[in-house]
C-alpha cells in the first residue's frame, strides 16, 4: 500500500521537501531537486521571481514536472506582510499551499515569532489556504497552530542554515504527539543521518535546504536525502527495538557444543 503524505487536500508520495536558496543557478536547483525525489520545492518569494514571466522565472524550470512550487514569506517579520505577500502570490500563480514564515530574530538565530505565525495562519487557513506553518519545537505552539487551521506543522531542527542536525530529539517526539496534522522537520538538518533520524522520530516528512545547496556536490547530496527519509521512514514504521543496557546473546545457547 502507498505510503502517502497528505497535507489538507494534497497529496505526496515523497515525504523530503526541499529548498531553492544557496544555490548558484536555477539550473543547479532544478537539477538536485529532481535527484531528491521531493514533489515540493519551497521558494522564499520576496527574493525569487515565481511571478514575473519577464525576468528568468523559477517556475519554468519546473513546468513540465511535477513538482509543486511551495511558497514560503522569508523576510517577512509580521502577519501582515505574510498575508498581503500570500494573497498577492496567489492571485499571480493560483497556488494555494505555502510554507508560512515569520522571522523574529533576523539578526542571529532566525528564530520564528511564533505569536506572528499564529495570527497570520488563522487568517489564511480561514482564506482557503493550505498552510504550513514554520514553528520552533515547541509543542504547546505546534498545538496552536494546529487549533489555527495549520495543515501541517514545521518544527525546526536548529537554525535556518546551521547545519547542526536536531538539537532537542525529544521535543520533535513531544510535537509529534501533541498535533494530528503532519509534522514536517525543518531547517537546520545538515547532512543525510540528520534526516534519517528525523524520520525515525516519527516525524512526517522532511525539509532541507543549506545541506543540499552548500554541499560539494549537491546532486549526489539530494540522492543522499532522497535515501534518507526513505530509509528513515522505513525504519519508523519497522518500529526499533528497545534499548537494553546490557547484552543479549545473538543465538540460543541451548544445543551448544560443550567442552
Ligand atoms: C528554505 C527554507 O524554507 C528555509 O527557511 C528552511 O528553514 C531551510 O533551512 P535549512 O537551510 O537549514 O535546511
Amino acid at each position: 500500500m502507498a505510503d502517502i503524505l497528505k497535507i489538507g487536500k494534497y497529496e505526496f508520495t515523497s515525504r523530503l521537501i526541499v529548498g531553492s536558496g544557496k544555490y548558484p543557478d536555477f539550473k543547479t536547483t532544478y537539477d538536485a531537486t529532481i535527484a531528491s525525489g521531493a514533489q515540493m520545492i519551497t521558494v522564499a518569494v520576496r527574493r525569487v521571481n515565481i511571478t514575473d514571466p519577464n525576468k528568468e522565472n523559477l517556475m519554468d524550470y519546473f513546468k513540465d514536472s511535477d513538482v509543486q512550487l511551495l511558497p514560503n514569506s522569508a523576510g517577512c517579520t509580521t502577519a501582515e506582510e505574510a498575508i498581503t505577500l500570500f494573497r498577492m502570490v496567489r492571485e499571480a500563480t493560483g497556488i494555494d499551499i505555502i510554507k508560512l514564515e515569520i522571522i523574529g530574530d533576523t539578526e542571529k538565530t532566525l528564530y520564528p515569532d511564533v505569536i506572528e505565525t499564529i495570527k497570520a495562519c488563522e487568517v489564511l487557513a480561514k482564506d482557503g489556504f493550505t498552510v504550513m506553518a514554520y514553528t520552533n519545537d515547541d509543542p504547546i505552539t505546534a498545538k496552536k497552530l494546529e487549533n489555527a487551521g495549520a495543515a501541517a506543522v514545521m518544527p525546526l531542527a536548529a537554525p535556518i542554515g546551521s547545519g547542526l542536525g536536531i538539537q532537542n530529539r525529544y521535543n520533535v517526539v513531544f510535537v509529534k504527539e501533541a498535533v494530528n496534522v503532519p509534522v514536517i522537520v525543518d531547517a537546520g538538518v545538515g547532512c543525510a543521518s540528520d534526516a534519517a533520524i528525523a524520520m525515525e522520530l516519527g516525524a512526517d516528512g522532511v525539509l532541507t535546504n543549506t545541506a543540499i545547496a552548500q554541499a560539494k556536490n549537491p546532486i549526489l547530496m539530494a540522492e543522499a536525502m532522497k535515501h534518507a527519509v526513505q530509509a528513515g521512514r522505513m525504519s519508523y514504521l519497522a518500529g526499533r527495538i528497545p534499548k537494553k543496557p546490557y547484552a543479549t546473546a545473538s543465538s540460543p545457547s541451548e544445543g551448544m557444543i560443550q567442552f
